[in-house]
This record gives structure tokens, sequence and C-alpha cells, in this order.
């Protein structure tokens, strides 16, 4: 299973420049999770600090035990050897063909034999779809093409951890979605953690178990979903639209003239932007047929139901009705019998989501079947020592 990520208070700046402050999420191992965000609001940052590029001035990020933030030199190499990571354009080297593109982590970083080099090169060209292709040129293949054998590359040291930088970048819908199937295929086959940053909304509603945004230099939310995909909040409403319509501007936030200047054009019938009403949970991203059940969505499904009570009204239902009819039988829950708002929500210890005021919930489960949810199908995440070696 991968490496579970906690990230505490984390604050990065360029001298004056606030990047984002007093970040705190987790990424829950071996789970699928998206980073979304107006473009300048850091999470390519934010990505460089989680393999210690970057140094943050304030917080930490805790992978097996090790604060990468504050860690040795020897420990920062040693963590680093958790992370795949795959870069916009795929960061191959132009003369060199996708055998040697794939292969050269292992030559650089381990011992092995050229034979066992080339058992894991071809096995992990074969995993992203590029059998056959072992010959070719970065610069004679696509763009998308060149994404996998990126990705194949990011493999071969099985990574715990994938951190991925716009995958969509350059790709046609098309050949996004294929990349998309990709990332749960190789999830589900190594159980490792993933974290998308994406500006793309059909990636970020189909693929991740668990969705962030950054906005106005903090973390606005992060949790499953289905908390963002049914949050009111007019960032998140506005940014999953595409809309002009909404606070975030043309640079970063608007100031209030402009917000008031704006709304008055679009009510006089000036046309904001997108084509349709993005709203609503639609369903998740499967394995392809064939492959194994993804541990990585059966561990979250666990974890969500635990923790069910938390979670804005409106996400619960989602979470409930995505449940199989065996399912909902076996967490004791039922799909439309939210009641109305006479009890509050239990509030979670260090809530993972913001941002719902409680006049837009619009329901929330009756304290019965909150009480049945079963404690024992979860499992707390285990830590364990950073790998030795370089497989
Ligand atoms: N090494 C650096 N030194 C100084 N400023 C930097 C550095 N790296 C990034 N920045 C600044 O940090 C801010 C956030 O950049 P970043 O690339 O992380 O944004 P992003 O959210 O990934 O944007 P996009 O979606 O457009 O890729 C930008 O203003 C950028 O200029």
């Amino acid at each position: 299973m991968g490496a579970e990520v906690v990230v505490e208070g984390l604050t990065k700046s360029f001298g004056r420049q606030a990047i984002w402050r007093d970040v705190s999420l987790t990424l829950p191992p071996g789970e699928v999770s998206v980073l979304l965000g107006p473009s300048g609001t850091g999470k390519s940052v934010f990505l460089k600090s989680m393999i210690g590029l970057l140094k943050p001035e304030r917080g930490s990020c805790t992978i097996n035990g090790v604060d990468i933030v504050r860690c040795s030199e020897s420990k920062l190499y040693e963590t680093r050897k958790l992370f795949g990571v795959l870069f916009q354009d795929g960061a191959l080297f132009g003369s060199m063909n996708l055998y040697d593109n794939v292969a050269f982590p292992l030559r650089e970083h381990t011992k092995k034999s050229e034979t066992e080099i080339k058992r894991i090169v071809l096995e992990k060209l074969e995993m992203t779809g590029l059998a056959g292709a072992d010959k070719k040129l970065p610069g004679e293949i696509s763009g998308g093409m060149r994404k996998r054998a990126g990705l194949a590359r990011a493999l071969v040291l099985d990574p715990e951890i994938i951190l991925v930088d716009e995958p969509d970048s350059g790709l046609d819908p098309v050949r996004t979605t294929y990349i998309s199937q990709l990332f749960i295929d190789v999830n589900t086959q190594i159980d490792a953690t993933f974290l998308i940053v994406t500006h793309n909304i059909n990636l970020a509603r189909t693929v991740p178990d668990n969705i962030g945004m950054l906005f106005r230099k903090e973390l606005v939310m992060f949790g499953p979903r289905e908390v963002l995909l049914t949050s009111e909040e007019p960032v998140v409403k506005q940014f999953l639209n595409g809309r002009m319509d909404g606070p975030i501007g043309m640079s970063e936030e608007k100031d209030s003239a402009t917000m008031a200047a704006e709304k008055a054009m679009f009510e006089a019938g000036h046309h904001a932007g997108g084509v349709e009403d993005v709203r609503g949970v639609p369903p998740q991203m499967q394995p392809t047929p064939g492959l194994p059940e993804r541990m990585g969505a059966r561990r979250r499904q666990d974890r969500v139901m635990r923790n069910l009570h938390t979670l804005p009204p409106a996400a619960q239902e989602k979470v409930i009705e995505s449940l199989s009819p065996e399912e909902q039988r076996h967490y004791g829950v039922h799909p439309h019998r939210l009641v109305g708002a006479r009890q509050q929500p239990q509030q979670p210890p260090q809530a993972q989501y913001q941002g719902q005021p409680p006049s837009q919930h619009r329901g929330q489960l009756p304290a019965d079947q909150v009480a049945s949810m079963p404690q024992s199908g979860w499992t707390e995440p285990r830590a364990r020592d950073p790998r030795q070696g370089g497989t």
C-alpha cells in the first residue's frame, strides 16, 4: 500500500510574496487525490514542497515518520525514493529512446543488472500501453505517448507516492480520458498514493477519491470528492463551470469594485462564458475490466463511511447514493432518508473540508444511522520505514 502523506500548517512564500499559508491535509494511503486551483495559486509549488525541492517556512510534511521540511539531507534523499513524479511534458531526454529514458533511474539509483533492468522497463512500458515503442525517440511520438513514457519512468523504482503535474496539458479531451484511465489502472495495480494537479474539470470530477482546492493563498477545501462536487461555495462553482461570473478574476481574486461592475454586466445579459451548468457527482472511473478490485477505493469507502457524519449533508447523500444496495445494507444506510436540519451534524475534530454554510445543508443522517456505522472495516494506516534500497 502507498504511503500516507500528512501535511500540517504548511506555509510558503518567496520573499514578500506569500504563496499559501497554513495548508493542512492528509493524502490517504493508496487513494487518488486531485488538487485544483486557479493559475498561479501555487499548486506546482506545493508539489515541489512535498518532495523537498522547495522549503516552506512553517509547517510539516510527514511521510513514514519523516518530516521532509525539516529532515536531514540524507533522510530527504531516502524519502525522495518513495516518490514518482510525472512532469507536464514527461521530462524525457530528447536524445534517448524510450527504453533508455525509462531505464535511466534504474541505472542511476540501483545496481541492477541489465537483464533485470530490461525486465522492469518492458513491464512498465507494457503497463503504460507502450509495448513495442521502446526504440522510439521522444520527438517521434505524440504528447500522450510522451506522458505515458514519463509515467513508465516514474514507476520503475516502485514509488509509494506518485505526483502528477497537469497531465492534461497539451492533450485533447479523449487522450486526457485515456491517461485518466491509466492513472486509475496503475493505482489499482500498484496501490500507490496519487496526487494530481490539474485544471481539467472532467478529470477532477471522475478520477479522484478526494479533491482539494487552493484559492486566496489558502486551501479552501480538501476531502472526499462528494464534498467539493456538491459545494455551494461561489469559488468552487465558478471554477467547475469555467465562468467569469464569480470571485476568481483574470489574474487572481477580484476586488469588490470589479466584482460589482462585472455582476452588473452579466445581469445586463453579457455572456459569462461556460457552455453548461456543471454540477452533481458523476460516477467515478473504474479500473479497466479484467483488473482486480482497486484497494484504494475499498479503503476509501470504509474511511468515508466511518466519517460520514462529519461531511456536509449533500455530500453524505451522494456518498450513500454511490453505494450498491449490498453496500448500503452493510453500512446500515439508505438513500433519500436524510432528515431535516433539526440536529446539527457533528463536527470533526479537525475538519478536512470547509466552506459549507449551514443554510445550504439540506439535511443530515438520522442519529440511528450514524450510530450504525461500522468501525471494524477501517484500518488505521501504519507508518513504515523508508526503504534503504533503490527498488
Ligand atoms: N522558484 C520560485 N521563485 C519565486 N517565485 C516562484 C518560484 N516558483 C514559483 N513562484 C511563484 O509562485 C506562484 C505560484 O506558482 P505555481 O507555478 O506554483 O502556480 P500554479 O498554481 O501551479 O499555476 P499554474 O496553474 O498556472 O501552473 C507564482 O506567482 C510563481 O511566479
